[in-house]
């Protein structure tokens, strides 16, 4: 076990060591035998089984499991083992003749059918010396399985990969008939640890003691003798490709023979006349410049300064530098006469060019052709190009995955051949008139009529600011254009929008009607039946400037944002609404008002009729209270309940005109008229959601104070203006802005709670039938008492009789009304076909037949659609 495989250490405490605990081995290497018995099915017929380096017991307590019953297990490990049943161990170390002694002493003549090793040295350890490596602790072992094992036997070793692990294995290779390396799942891939099963134990008479000795066996047998002509370097095996160069390896071969610097120096005579210069340059650290001829090599041009600094220190060099003296070596090699310069054959070879005699009208028409033929060529590339942009863009569209803002990119890159930049409004413009594209807007028509102005007026139209927003303005609408079309094509495909967008359009018609309904006038034309000019001459009357819309903005905070739609809506609906809902300065009376009745009701038509509009605004609120028993409360009326609930709060106060509210128009993250619709449920009915929940669990803890809550409300988003944004973009922001709102598995969890004792209620239906129970026995206890307070006061019967009949009256009345049994009688056999009573059935009956419920069944269903039908 290695210093670096801490217990503690990542990865450590993996699914094998929590196996391990769970099935009771010592230690999560037991899985290691399991698996590679598993696929080699060593120990099930295994009568005895010596385990080498055994601590803690893993691998024993997998033995006993696997191996027969009677079976001879012994385990040694330089520490000693807790006993396990059937199980002898030692604590010795294998290494030594001692422990060959003990095995011996315990098997007496007995030949083992398996040895197992799975020891590591740990280095600097109480547990075995520095000297031994574990590839010589390998060997060790192999050598008490030579001694032990029976013939054909198994032996399961662990070595690890190392510049030793040939060797071992070509030794394995000798005693066994079979060796195979395997890594089984559970050793960890950060381990350098591989299995070797040895199967087939050959038990040769004579073992040659060679294979037992690590000096021998783990002698380098790879280095080899310096190569010819190849003064300085050493052997292959340290050279490096410079230009390749691998990761850097632990030099487990250790120095060359007879040579045991690491430092190595060559002269650039040897460079320069090296068969392998790349070789060379790996396996030396610096070239040196020590004869005459070399020293005349550095005046040479070609040997630049460059050169003779990289000769200083080959280690420290790239690959550009390597390259360098690679050229440096080519040139001077030329320059010396080692290479024949090829360039100069080259250079002697001259081109003759055969100019053959054409006939010039020919050749016109050659280059005609030719010239069209590039045209052609160049107009289907372009035609094909705007092909794939088109169907991409439809595919797309049907994916769903594009917004519209990308439909008016590619169009336009389309127009453009994708050279130019969306935002270079008329550069693209531009390009696409020189090439005789549309451009997108109407004024480009004159130049599709052919009769298009010279480019240089074009030029100058075009650079006018004027023109320039025009175009802007045209690309725009051509935008919205495009997007009112993608939208019409998603409503047409999409049921849920289809349902969406009703729901919006008619929440937002509810949202108006608020006001209708007082008028009784249609929306379009309020101005003519006097809703909104009334309304404005309202707010005037109220000392607001009616000229700016802004002002019209509500001054309380469930009024205080926009609403999200009616903001689409905006222009009319929003103005409206925000007519609706905007402040009158009260007089004395209004003060009960809701802010809607006020606006409403100030206009001049229902001047001098204050008490009444009270005593209507009372049975309003008496409508909505009653309406509010009701299961289903209607969204609106709760909405108008939240607003109506608020100026009844401010009735203290004097409504007074308030500056425009600056949140008006600002982001919303969700509807706010969703959000009303929120609040007032949450007033009614108490925390609905989990965000509510969490936000009040949060706020009683303390975690939250209010300060926080205001704080959390400006941030980043709370300044944005929704002013003049496409009602695309409005859109999109809709659907993928969504905050992330804080909400805690408490809150979830008491939710859930009481959803769940809600739905332990019993059902509408089953409450009313108790409750109709309850009542039919009510009625008749009272009319049982009736009876017997008559039988009372008849005079004629004695008490006894009395009280007798009483008795009988009473447990009449209270005995609940048994229900009349009913024959079920099957129309089959003797019975089909029978009209009248069928024979023996006396009482109440119903005739029935097996096709019986599934016709009456279609019946409802034929006439349920009719009724669907003929609504529609
Ligand atoms: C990885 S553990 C063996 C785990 C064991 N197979 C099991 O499943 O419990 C390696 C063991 O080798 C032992 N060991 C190392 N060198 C040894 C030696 N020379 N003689 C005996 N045991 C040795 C260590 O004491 C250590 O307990």
């Amino acid at each position: 076990m290695g210093k670096a495989q801490k217990k503690t250490g990542k990865g450590r405490l993996d699914k094998y060591y929590k196996l391990a605990k769970e099935q009771g081995y010592r230690a999560r290497s037991a899985f290691k035998l399991i698996q590679l018995n598993k696929k080699y099915s060593f120990l099930e017929n295994a009568r005895c089984c010596i385990d080498l380096c055994a601590a803690p017991g893993g691998w024993l307590q997998v033995a006993t499991k696997y191996m027969p019953v009677n079976s001879v297990i012994v385990g040694i490990d330089l520490v000693p083992i807790k006993p396990i049943p059937r199980v002898v161990t030692f604590a010795a170390d294998i290494t030594t003749p001692h422990c060959r002694n003990l095995i011996r002493g315990e098997l007496k003549d007995w030949k083992a059918d398996v040895v197992l090793h799975d020891g590591a040295p740990n280095v600097g350890s109480a547990w075995v010396q520095d000297a031994y490596s574990q590839s010589e602790l390998v060997l060790m072992s192999m050598k008490l399985a030579a001694e032990f094992l029976i013939k054909g036997g198994t032996f399961v070793t662990k070595v690890f990969r190392s510049a030793d692990y040939n060797n071992l294995i070509w030794v394995f290779n000798q005693l066994f008939g079979k060796v195979e390396a395997t890594k089984p799942p559970s050793s960890r891939n950060v381990s350098a640890e591989i299995f070797v099963v040895c199967r087939d134990f050959l038990a040769p008479k004579h073992i040659d003691p060679k294979f037992f000795d690590p000096t021998h066996v783990f002698k380098d047998l790879s280095a080899s003798v310096p190569e010819e002509g190849e003064t300085g370097v050493s052997s292959k095996s340290l050279q490096v490709n410079v230009f390749q160069p691998e990761k850097k390896r632990r030099h487990r071969d250790g120095y060359d023979d007879g040579n045991y610097i690491l430092f190595k120096k060559a002269t650039a005579g040897d460079f320069i006349r090296s068969s392998d210069a790349i070789a060379f340059l790996g396996s030396v650290n610096k070239i040196a410049f020590e004869t005459e001829e070399e020293k005349e090599w550095l005046k040479l041009d070609v040997t630049t300064p460059d050169v003779v600094t990289n000769c200083e220190d080959l280690k420290v060099l790239g690959k550009g530098d390597f390259k360098t003296l690679i050229k440096w070596r080519m040139a001077l090699r030329e320059e010396i006469g080692l290479d024949v310069k090829t360039k100069e054959t080259e250079e002697l070879t001259e081109e003759v060019e055969v100019m053959e005699d054409v006939d010039p009208e020919e050749e016109i028409q050659n280059e005609l052709e030719r010239l069209n033929a590039e045209a052609a060529a160049r107009a289907k590339r372009e035609r094909r190009r705007a092909n794939e942009i088109k169907t991409r863009t439809i595919q797309r569209m049907q994916l769903q995955m594009t917004a519209p803002m990308d439909i008016g990119m590619e169009q336009h890159d389309a127009s453009l051949g994708g050279q130019d930049d969306m935002f270079e409004l008329d550069d693209a413009h531009r390009a696409m008139r020189g090439k005789g594209g549309r451009g997108l807007d109407e004024s480009d028509a004159e130049s599709d009529d052919g009769s298009a102005a010279p480019e240089d007026s074009d030029d100058e139209a075009l650079d006018s600011e004027e023109e320039r927003e025009r175009k802007l303005a045209g690309l725009e609408a051509e935008l919205d254009g495009m997007y009112d079309a993608y939208q019409d094509r998603l409503k047409e495909r999409d049921a849920k929008y289809k349902v969406k967008e009703a729901r919006k359009n008619s929440k937002a018609r509810e949202e108006w009607d608020g006001i209708e309904k007082g008028s009784g006038s249609d929306s379009e034309d309020s101005s003519d039946e006097g809703g909104w000019d009334n309304v404005q001459a309202a707010k005037e009357r109220a000392g607001e400037d009616s000229s700016d819309e802004e002002d019209s903005d509500e001054d309380s905070a469930p009024v205080a944002g926009t609403k999200r739609r009616a903001n689409e809506l905006r222009g009319s609906a929003q103005s409206r609404k925000k007519a609706r809902l905007a402040t009158v300065a009260p007089a004395s009376g209004d003060a009960k008002l809701s802010r809607t009745a006020q606006v409403w009701f100030s206009q001049d038509c229902f001047a001098g009729a204050d008490v009444d509009i009270e005593d209507d605004e009372e049975e309003e609120e008496e409508d909505a209270d009653e309406e509010d028993v009701s299961m289903d409360v209607d969204e609106e009326d709760a909405a108008d309940d939240a607003l109506q609930a608020s100026s009844d709060e401010d009735d203290d106060f004097e409504i007074v005109p308030q500056e425009p509210d600056d949140d008006a128009g600002m982001w919303d993250v969700e509807d706010d008229n969703e959000d009303e619709i929120k609040q007032t449920k949450i007033k009614k009915h108490g925390l609905l959601t989990a965000e509510a929940v969490t936000l009040a669990q949060q706020l009683v803890n303390r975690q939250r104070t209010r300060t926080d809550l205001i704080n959390d409300g400006f941030n980043r988003y709370s300044l944005n203006s929704k002013d003049d944004l496409p009602s695309w973009f409005l859109d999109e922001e809709e659907k993928h802005y969504k905050a992330n709102i804080p909400i805690t598995k408490e809150a979830v969890a008491a939710l859930r709670a009481k959803m769940r004792a809600l739905n332990a209620r019993p059902i509408k239906k089953v409450a009313e039938a108790k409750a109709r129970k309850k009542f039919k026995a009510a009625q008749r206890l009272e009319k049982a008492m009736k009876k017997a307070e008559g039988v009372n006061q008849m005079s004629d019967l004695t008490e006894r009789e009395k009280a007798k009949q009483i008795e009988n009256v009473m447990r009449k009345g209270m005995a609940s009304k048994k229900q009349k049994e009913v024959k079920v009688v099957v129309a089959k056999g003797s019975h089909r076909g029978v009209k009248g009573r069928p024979k023996g059935v006396k009482g109440r009956y119903v005739m029935v037949d097996s096709r019986m419920k599934k016709e009456v069944r279609a019946q409802k269903r034929k006439e349920k659609a009719n009724k669907k039908r003929k609504r529609t």
